[in-house]
């Protein structure tokens, strides 16, 4: 683990500069800001740690057995800005060379390997000779780019029995010193994908894997030719990040996504590992993202592999740093099977030469007493051993060399490597097992989820069906109204008086109710209910998606079209509803309209009253003037009528007629004889 130095920001806005991680021990730290959880660590580097020391205590060691022929994967591992590229690479844009204090691990690695190459191939006198493979990729958005690659190609992922997990097509340059390498570095790096966030000016928004393929091939005393490959990883990962806190959007929020989703798919790994690392069943998912599945090995598999989890100092930052000490905890737990990678060859002769020594080798190991069951050797080895040894002994017992005790302990190394790959390849077959279980129950998780849509389905169809044979019955019932209505219109149509035209619509049986127009009240109102219940079929028809049969709202047009035109000038007995808005409004009117029918029924009583009154008035006057005409003459009537204004100018027609009636009582005999009361003519307008 390392700690970084505060940045000046970190500087300018925490309180004080207390590191947020405190040293329990040399090699166990603790955050006190957050729950009091210890982490212990191989190593653990504070702020003053320089490049030396974690070349010291990561690189040194893990080049050193990458060239005894192990793999090794070393990850750069935490928060972003936390200073993993410091830590792999130095200071952005640095590649200085060999002199400057600052470079980080990998040129320091470069260096390493190198001169540990210079000094083998010397001390072997020329029999054992290395060769460096050197390619860099990143994986940006989940793809891989080869950096070597101008072009920024993109290169696929495969896999394959023999080469395990490998890029296809990737650039490899042999690089055989260490300015070579940083070279090839150099022109990788520049064309990793960086960019500024929040958190870090110079921010890495790739993962990215530097690898060496490390041959050798060294000339063994029996003329064979030993060869050995190993492959280092040096990984710069992406840094993890929270969004809200490193600000980011569009471009940048895709590749913070991308980031955190491959960097939880490789803790998701790192769990599973582990539980399997404790006996549990567990199927480790390499395949959900491409830094898992690239790196497969270098995980859970033959690979020395070292962690190196990068925090902030400052209290802000607490919470990831956290998360990063509880990854490389947890990673802490997995135990790798790191086996040296090498394999024999040889012509004929000298395999033939080999076989011959190995012979007398077993020979030489009975005549020791030591049975080939004690040294474990394989059985088939032992079983030719058996055979042969008996002619081998009696053509020549003492010919046994003492250097052929070497070629045996050879032989029982070769012997106890076939074990060994024999054991990787049984676990392998065991994981490819485990793996096509998987797929297999993930395949009967979908078949099962395909099963239950079928049943949804069938229940679904079963409905449909039901429901299309309710239409069928409906439409029964439909035939058997539309028989029905013909038959009363035609006993309507025979009826005295009554219009034989028929509509053009009845054509259409659908609109056979259309003569509720030609129809008395009664007939009309079952034709009416009969019309409504059509409706509603032609409702349900349609809801179940049968309304090809009929095109409803054509005909129920054309019905309303025949109203307007063929309705004779009459009003239609029932009008089409087209919908309930219309009958509501028609209901509205005549709630309407009967209201206009009482008030005017008021006004009339009130009028009627008055007249009654009127008739009163003129049967008293009549009384006055057929007194007054007992004892006065016309004249005199009129006079005293005029002078007291008895009678007013209004309405003039009523004076004329009391002139009259004085008139008719003077020259009457009979006074008694009372004329009629006066009628007024009383224009429209003014009633
Ligand atoms: N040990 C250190 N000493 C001095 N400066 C450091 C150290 N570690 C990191 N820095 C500085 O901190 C800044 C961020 O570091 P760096 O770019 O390595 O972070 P990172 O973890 O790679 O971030 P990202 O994930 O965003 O790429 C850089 O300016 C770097 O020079």
């Amino acid at each position: 683990m390392r700690i970084r130095p505060f940045s000046e920001d970190e500087r300018a806005r925490e309180r004080d500069d207390t590191c947020a991680v405190r040293f329990v021990s040399d090699s166990s730290v603790h955050v006190p800001s957050q729950k009091s959880e210890s982490f212990t660590f191989d190593y653990v580097g504070d702020q003053d740690c320089t490049q030396e020391d974690v070349f010291e205590s990561v690189g040194r060691p893990v080049v050193t057995r990458c060239l005894e022929g192990y793999n090794g994967t070393i990850f750069a591992y935490g928060q972003t800005g936390s200073g993993k590229t410091y830590t792999m690479q130095g200071p952005a844009g640095l590649f200085g060379g060999p002199t400057d204090p600052q470079r980080g691990l990998i040129p320091r690695c470069f260096e390493h390997l190198f001169d540990m190459i210079d000094a083998k191939e010397m001390e072997s006198n020329g029999k054992v000779q290395y060769l460096c493979k050197a390619s860099y990729l990143e994986i940006y958005n989940e793809t891989i780019y080869d950096l070597l690659d101008n072009t920024t190609r993109v290169c696929p992922l495969r896999e394959d029995i023999k080469k395990g997990v490998f890029v296809d097509g990737i650039t490899e340059e042999t690089v055989s010193d260490p300015l070579e390498a940083y070279d090839v570095f150099r022109r990788g790096a520049n064309n990793r994908h960086v960019s500024a966030t929040a958190m870090n000016r110079e921010s890495s928004r790739s993962h990215s894997v530097l690898t060496l393929v490390i041959q050798s091939l060294a000339s063994v005393d029996t003329g064979m030719t030993e060869i050995r490959e190993s492959r280092f990883n040096l990984v710069d990962l992406a840094g993890s990040e929270r969004q809200k806190s490193a600000n980011t959007s569009g471009m940048r929020l895709k590749e913070a996504a991308n980031i955190n989703k491959s960097l939880s798919a490789l803790g998701k790994v790192i769990n599973a590992l582990v539980e399997v690392g404790a006996g549990k069943n567990r199927h480790v998912h390499y395949r959900d993202s491409k830094l898992t599945f690239l790196l497969r090995d270098s995980l859970g598999g033959n690979s020395i592999t070292c962690i190196i989890a990068n925090v902030s100092p400052a209290v802000s930052n607490d919470v990831e740093t956290l998360s990063t000490l509880r990854f490389a905890q947890r990673a802490k737990l997995i135990k790798n099977k790191a086996v040296v990678n090498h394999d024999v060859q040889g012509d004929v002769s000298q395999l033939q030469a080999e076989i011959r020594r190995l012979k007398l080798e077993l020979q030489q190991l009975k005549g020791e007493g030591i049975s080939a069951g004690a040294i474990d050797l394989p059985t088939d080895v032992v079983a030719t051993a058996s055979t042969t040894t008996t002619a081998t002994d009696a053509a020549n017992p003492n010919d046994v060399q003492p250097k052929d005790l070497a070629l045996s302990r050879y032989l029982l190394s070769l012997s106890l490597r076939k074990l060994h790959d024999g054991e990787r390849q049984k676990t392998s077959y065991a994981q490819t097992i485990f793996e096509l279980q998987d797929a297999l129950s993930r395949k009967n998780e979908a078949i099962q989820q395909y099963k239950l849509c079928l049943k949804l389905c069938k229940a679904e169809n079963d409905t449909l069906r039901r429901k299309a044979s309710n239409t069928a019955v409906h439409n029964a019932e439909n035939i058997a109204l539309r028989s029905e209505l013909g038959m009363l219109q035609r006993l309507l149509d025979s009826q005295p008086g009554k219009s034989t035209a028929r509509p053009s619509p009845l054509l259409s049986p659908r609109v056979g109710w259309s003569i509720f127009y030609y129809h008395e009240s009664q007939s009309a109102a079952l034709l009416y209910r009969i019309g409504e219940q059509l409706r509603r079929d032609d409702w349900w028809s349609k809801r179940d998606g049968h309304q090809k049969q009929f095109d409803n709202d054509k005909l129920f047009e054309e019905l309303d079209a025949t109203v307007s035109t063929n309705h004779r000038g009459t009003q239609p007995l029932f009008p089409v509803m087209q919908d309930m808005n219309e009958l509501e409004v028609i209901e509205e009117k005549l709630e309407q309209a009967q209201a206009d029918i009482a008030s005017l029924e008021q006004e009339r009583d009130r009028v009627e009253f008055q007249l009654n009154n009127v008739e009163e008035d003129w049967h008293t006057v009549l009384d006055g003037l057929r007194q007054m005409a007992v004892s006065q003459s016309t004249s005199e009537i009129l006079e005293v009528l005029d002078k007291d204004n008895i009678v007013t100018d209004e309405p003039r027609t009523a004076w004329e007629y009391i002139k009259d009636i004085v008139h008719k009582f003077a020259s009457s005999t009979q006074s008694s004889h009372v004329p009629d009361a006066p009628r007024f003519e009383v224009d429209n307008g003014s009633a």
